[in-house]
C-alpha cells in the first residue's frame, strides 16, 4: 500500500506567462517558480544580451518570446531551439505579428523556427489568427498587448483549441492588474504603461501531479499520497484531473494547501474523453487505462502530434511493445483491454519528459524500464525523487 506525501514545483505554463509579463512589468514579484528546464530556458533568455537565443525543447518559451522580441526587442535577435523545436510549426503567430508591423524572417524552413526578429514600431492594434493549431499563440499575444500604446484586439478562427490555457493567461493577466474582455471569438486586452507592486504565487503543476494519480490509480486499495502546493480555484485546465480520475478510482480530497489522492473500489469498463482542453494529460491516462487493463477511446488528440515528439505514434508504438492493442488516427486513440503486461520493456521516450513520466506507474505492475529517464527535467526535473517517495526501487542501468 502506497502512502507518501510530495511538494510538487510550480506550474511551467503559469511560470513563463509570468516571467515575461514580469520582463515587461517589473513590478511583478513571483514566488514557488518552475525549477524546470522550460522555465530556466525562459529565465536565461530574458535575461540575455547575445544575439542568439536558444530556447531547447521550450515550446512556451519559443511562442512567447516571438511576441515578446517582435513588440518589445531593443535589438535583432535570431531564436532558435532544438531540432525538434524546428519541426514545430510557429507559421499562423508569425503572420499575425506581421500583420500587426513585426519584422520576422525564417532562416531556414518556411513557417518554422529558428527566427531572425528585428526591432520595430507596432501601429496597429487589431489582430487576426487561427486559433484551432496552438493557444500558445493566443497567449503570445495576449501576453504582450498591455504594453502596446493602444492594447489590442485579438480575433480567433476557427474551433478554439486548448481553451484553459487562453483562460490561464487572462486570470494571470487580471491578477497583475491587466483589464482584459473576452466576447465570443474576440479578445480585447486595455493598455497598461505602469503597474502597482504586485505579488503572485505559482501554483503547484497539475499536468505533474497526473502521474501520481495513475499511481494511485494503479495501486491497491486504501493507497494514497498528498500533493502540494495546490487549489480548488486552480487557473489550470488540468486540475479537470480530479474529475477523471474519480472514474477511474481515485478520490481527490482538497485540503487548505494541498490535495490527497485515494484509491477507491470503482473500476470503470471502458473510459470516453476527449482531450481538446487537456492535452497534456493524454498519455498519463492512456497508460492508465492500460495499466487497469480497461478499454478507451481517447479524443481531440489533434494537437499531440506537433508537441516534443507526435505523441500519438510515441503511445503506439511503446504501448505496443508492453502487449496492448492500440488504433491511432490523426486525432484520437483507442485501446481494447488487455489483462497481460509484457514485462521488462524498455520504454523509449523521444526527448518527451510526459512518455517517460507517463510510462513510470506501469512499475507497480510490471518490472520496466525508461530510456534517457532524464529527460523528465523539461518540466519536473525532480520527478525520478519524488516516485522514489512513494517507495519504488530505481535503479540506473
Ligand atoms: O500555454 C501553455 O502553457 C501550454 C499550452 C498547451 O499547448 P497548445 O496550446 O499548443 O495545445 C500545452 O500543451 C502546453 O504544454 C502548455
Ligand atoms: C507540450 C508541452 O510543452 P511545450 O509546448 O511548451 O513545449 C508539454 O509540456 O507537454
Amino acid at each position: 500500500m502506497l502512502s507518501s506525501s510530495i511538494q510538487i514545483t510550480g506550474s511551467k505554463s503559469e511560470t513563463n506567462r509570468l516571467l515575461l509579463l514580469q520582463a515587461l512589468y517589473p513590478q511583478i514579484k513571483v514566488e514557488n517558480i518552475s525549477e524546470s528546464d522550460d522555465a530556466d530556458a525562459m529565465i536565461k533568455a530574458l535575461n540575455s544580451s547575445e544575439d542568439v537565443i536558444d530556447v531547447h525543447h521550450a515550446g512556451t518559451a519559443m511562442r512567447f518570446l516571438t511576441a515578446f522580441f517582435a513588440v518589445h526587442g531593443n535589438r535583432e535577435v535570431l531564436l532558435t531551439g532544438s531540432s525538434r523545436m524546428k519541426e514545430r510549426p510557429i507559421g499562423i503567430l508569425v503572420d499575425a505579428l506581421r500583420s500587426l508591423g513585426a519584422k520576422i524572417e525564417y532562416t531556414e524552413k518556411e513557417g518554422y523556427p529558428p527566427l531572425r526578429i528585428a526591432k520595430s514600431e507596432i501601429t496597429n492594434n487589431k489582430v487576426s489568427l487561427k486559433a484551432d493549431v496552438s493557444s500558445q499563440y493566443i497567449t503570445a499575444l495576449l501576453l504582450v498587448a498591455p504594453k502596446l500604446k493602444n492594447g489590442l484586439e485579438i480575433i480567433l478562427e476557427g474551433k478554439v483549441t486548448s481553451i484553459p490555457y487562453i483562460n490561464m493567461t487572462l486570470g494571470l493577466l487580471a491578477q497583475v492588474g491587466i483589464g482584459t474582455q473576452m466576447t465570443g471569438n474576440v479578445i480585447n486586452v486595455s493598455p497598461l504603461d505602469q503597474m502597482n507592486p504586485v505579488k503572485v504565487v505559482v501554483e503547484s503543476d497539475w499536468s505533474s501531479a497526473s502521474y501520481f494519480y495513475s499511481l494511485i490509480a494503479l495501486a491497491e486499495e486504501g493507497s494514497q499520497v498528498e500533493l502540494s502546493s495546490y487549489r480548488q480555484d486552480s487557473l489550470q485546465g488540468d486540475s479537470a484531473l480530479a474529475d477523471i480520475y474519480r472514474f477511474l478510482g481515485v478520490e481527490t480530497v482538497f485540503k487548505a494547501n494541498s490535495i490527497v489522492l485515494h484509491k477507491t473500489s470503482l473500476r470503470p469498463k471502458v473510459v470516453n474523453l476527449d482531450f481538446n482542453n487537456t492535452p497534456d494529460i493524454a498519455q498519463t491516462i492512456a497508460v492508465t487505462c492500460f495499466g487497469l487493463g480497461i478499454g478507451c477511446k481517447l479524443t481531440g488528440l489533434h494537437t499531440l502530434k506537433i508537441k516534443e515528439t507526435d505523441r500519438l505514434e510515441a503511445l503506439r508504438v511503446e504501448l505496443t511493445k508492453l502487449g496492448a492493442d492500440v488504433v491511432i488516427t490523426e486525432d484520437s486513440l483507442e485501446l481494447q483491454p488487455v489483462l497481460q503486461i509484457n514485462h521488462d520493456a524498455a520504454i523509449d521516450t523521444y526527448n518527451d519528459h510526459r512518455m517517460a513520466m507517463a510510462f513510470a506507474p506501469l512499475a507497480l505492475k510490471v518490472p520496466i524500464i525508461i530510456n534517457d529517464a532524464q529527460v523528465v527535467s523539461k518540466s519536473y526535473p525532480a520527478f525520478w525523487e519524488d516516485f522514489k517517495k512513494t517507495g519504488f526501487i530505481i535503479q540506473t542501468l
